[in-house]
């Protein structure tokens, strides 16, 4: 795990600014997660219309962070949000098997943009803490050979994460799992 982080470091390392931007389904976690970055705590949310945007700061990389709004009529504004990207972190809920397939096909959307094709990418399983959510290693998450060939492992916010697996995508990427700590 340490040597991978180091790893994730060196690829970032000169890199003093990152843009990525928090995409997933509507009630994944995004702006819970974003706060939790941003000043260490679990806020209560309301449904994001539109986006919340807060830098925050890892070793010495500033990120500015984008989460945007989830619900099905505000996904089609995603696409605003790709130019000069640097990172996608990709936000699901771990206990919301009906939607995950609609997870993964708005996950290909996505990384199919040619603003896209550079971005290195997080899978962030979320809500790891609910009784009955899927793991990474579950076919439910089908997100094997879904990532663009050239994407790299984007794992920034180690903290977040409790897992770490690159075994959920072939292709090299990171898959991440955990939770806000709501227990
Ligand atoms: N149990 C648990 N609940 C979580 C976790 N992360 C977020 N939640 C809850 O999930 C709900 C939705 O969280 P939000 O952060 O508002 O979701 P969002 O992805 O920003 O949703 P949109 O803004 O609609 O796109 C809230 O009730 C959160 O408290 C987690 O790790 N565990
Ligand atoms: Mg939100």
């Amino acid at each position: 795990m340490g040597q991978a982080f180091r790893k994730l470091f060196d690829t970032f390392f000169g890199n003093s600014e990152m843009r990525v931007v928090m995409l997933g389904l509507d009630a994944a976690g995004k702006t819970t997660i974003l706060y939790k970055l941003h000043i260490g705590e679990v806020l209560s949310t309301v449904p994001t219309i539109g986006f919340n945007v807060e830098k925050v700061q890892y070793k010495n990389v500033i990120f500015t962070v984008w989460d945007v709004g989830g619900q099905e009529k505000l996904r089609p504004l995603w696409r605003h949000y790709f130019k000069k990207t640097d990172g996608l972190i990709y936000v699901v809920d771990s206990l919301d098997r009906e939607r995950i397939g609609k997870a993964k096909d708005e996950f290909q959307a996505i990384i199919r943009d040619p603003f896209m094709l550079n971005s290195v990418i997080l899978v962030f399983a979320n809500k790891q803490d609910l009784k009955g959510a899927m793991t990474p290693m579950e076919p439910e998450i089908p997100l094997q050979g879904a990532c663009p060939r050239n994407a790299r492992i984007f794992s920034r916010f180690g903290f977040v994460c409790s897992v770490m697996t690159v075994s959920m995508l072939k292709c090299s990427k990171a898959a991440c799992c955990g939770s806000t700590q709501f227990s």
